[in-house]
């Protein structure tokens, strides 16, 4: 699939992403979430989800309880764009609603 994203890279996206860290090897950001318990790191993950799948951009992720753990990068692009940008910043934005720690 063809789509138009412009390349960002790590190093220049870190400093407008509080928490976030850079990925070894890679051209990745790395982030862990702590919520209350299974239900709220759930309902995270599903409110990304919709985003993800309405954007055709997913996150490398996995949860383990209350831990989610991601990584995101732009596949197509070998690193970060402004697609792992908008769906860091949704992420920021989600995990307050459902009580990140
Ligand atoms: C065919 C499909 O559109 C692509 O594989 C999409 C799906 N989701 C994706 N997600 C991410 N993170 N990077 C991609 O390059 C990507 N590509």
């Amino acid at each position: 699939m063809t789509r138009t994203t412009t390349f960002i890279g790590a190093a220049a996206a870190l400093p407008n992403l509080p928490g976030w860290n850079a990925v070894d090897g890679r051209d990745a950001i790395h982030k862990t979430f702590l919520f209350a318990d299974f239900n709220a790191a759930f309902g995270f993950m599903t409110q990304v989800a919709l985003l993800a799948e309405k954007m055709d951009h997913h996150p490398e992720w996995s949860n383990v309880y209350n831990r989610v753990t991601v990584t995101l990068t732009t596949h197509d692009a070998n690193g970060i764009t402004d697609l792992d940008m908008r769906m860091a910043q949704f992420m920021e934005q989600a995990a307050l609603a459902h009580g990140k720690h």
